[in-house]
């Protein structure tokens, strides 16, 4: 019976080290004949960036488009696929149920559990819960080394001056009342001959929390491109954004400068080398960088945050430098110190360990409660940190394209 591992990991450890370790078998002392397989989101991106490159489509997905016109679930599902096919002896699992919905989660766990009779599985995750249940004693690294990990051991938030003072306040007080943010009336989008949503009706007011719901590939991301102001299907539809009918001539940088942003696949932009300060003050600027000289109140502001963040003596540290659970949270307080009616995260606990993504939560909870921002929340993950939405908005898709339901919570 092959041997299987897990390794419980947080943002701070170095997971590109481990992996390499382990594909070097200095780690786990495999013997150097055995072929392994890495299912990552670097080895997506690799295979990604061919298709786009070199047009070489090496993997098939079930919908038959490429990887790269294909939703982030229904990617690492093909992904999965494509590595068994070619029979490895093992198999490193990185954040393997990371944008997978609850059915393609049971799926893969099946899966992996099937394989676990023939290969070894090695997995890495820093989510405790996501631990594989024919694997039962995790290690977690201590200076880059194993230890095996107590089972009921999980990463605690132990910040707890974390976000105690008020939000601060907004720059300006937005003399722009909107009845309604987002209004969607019988919404539909196709891609050649297949219907993505259909009939979509749908509307979001100022201040309120909704939830995007949905499984892989039933048209959330879809839905976020006709908003954020990038998907030209969004024209010829009866969409109103912020009380302006699209394709009235709006531009879709006044749309943006009132959507703050947020989405654990975006955040190639932000590598450059910047503090922390300059990156939160350039959110008055709807710039990556820093290039104008801001004013003492803007600056005043951001130092708001920082102490909001407990970040302030850090202020002048390269954004780089932190966690990438702080960098997540930098982002958030860069996307709201103009508090923009509407904030969007998508999938953005991704990737984050258990203490970071319940510190995140804690973040989005404040905002939800003490902002006049709308938050529009899409994940698959319950996250037992986040208070519940106002709305869930849930797409089910239907052969003739995704259908919406409101849900209310309370
Ligand atoms: N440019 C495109 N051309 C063809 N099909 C597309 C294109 N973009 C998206 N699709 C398809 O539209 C469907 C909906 O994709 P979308 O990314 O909106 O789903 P999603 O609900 O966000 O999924 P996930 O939870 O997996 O991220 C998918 O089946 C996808 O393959």
């Amino acid at each position: 019976m092959p041997e299987h591992l897990a390794f419980y990991i947080s943002n701070t450890d170095n997971k590109n080290l481990l992996i390499k370790r382990i594909v070097s078998k200095n780690l786990i002392g495999k013997s150097a004949d055995l072929k392994g397989a890495v299912f990552s989101k670097k080895t997506l991106d690799k295979f990604i960036d061919e298709e786009v490159r070199h047009g070489n489509f090496n993997v098939a997905t079930t919908t038959s488009n490429s990887l790269l016109h294909s939703s982030e679930g229904e990617r690492k599902k093909a992904l999965l696929q494509h590595l068994i096919s070619k029979n490895p002896d093992y198999i490193i699992v990185d954040n393997v149920f990371g944008n997978l919905d609850a059915k393609a989660q049971k799926d893969i766990e099946k899966t992996l559990t099937r394989l676990s009779q023939n290969i070894s599985i090695i997995q890495i995750s820093n989510r405790k819960k996501d631990i594989l249940p024919f694997i039962y004693q995790p290690f977690k690294l201590e200076n880059n080394s194993p230890v095996l990990c107590k089972k009921t051991e999980v990463l605690k938030n132990d910040e707890t001056k974390n976000f105690v003072p008020s939000l601060p306040k907004p720059y300006t007080i937005n003399n722009n009342k909107y009845d309604s943010l987002i209004k969607f009336k019988n919404v539909t989008v196709s891609y050649g001959d297949r219907t993505i949503v259909n009939n979509i009706t749908w509307e979001i007011k100022p201040g309120e929390f909704w939830q995007l719901t949905g499984p892989n590939g039933s048209g959330k991301s879809t839905l976020l491109s006709l908003v954020s102001g990038d998907n030209p299907k969004a024209y010829n539809q009866d969409i109103t954004l912020f009380g302006i009918k699209k394709g009235s001539g709006e531009s879709v940088w006044d749309i943006k400068r009132k959507i703050g942003y947020f989405s654990s696949e975006h955040l190639r932009g932000f590598e450059r080398l910047q503090a922390i300060e300059k990156m939160i003050v350039s959110g008055f600027y709807d710039s990556i960088g820093l290039y104008k000289i801001p004013n003492e109140r803007q600056i005043a502001l951001a130092h708001q945050w920082l102490k909001l963040l407990n970040m302030y003596p850090i202020k002048d540290k390269s954004f780089l430098s932190l966690s990438v659970g702080h960098q997540r949270l930098v982002l958030i307080a860069r996307a709201m110190v103009k508090h923009p009616p509407l904030l969007i995260l998508d999938e953005p606990t991704n990737g984050l360990d258990d203490r970071d993504a319940a510190l995140f939560c804690k973040l989005v909870n404040k905002i939800a409660l003490e902002s006049q921002t709308a938050i529009l929340y899409v994940s698959h993950r319950k996250e037992e940190s986040l208070i519940n939405p106002d709305f869930i908005f849930d797409l089910q898709p239907q052969k003739t394209g995704s259908i919406g339901t409101v849900h209310k919570t309370s």
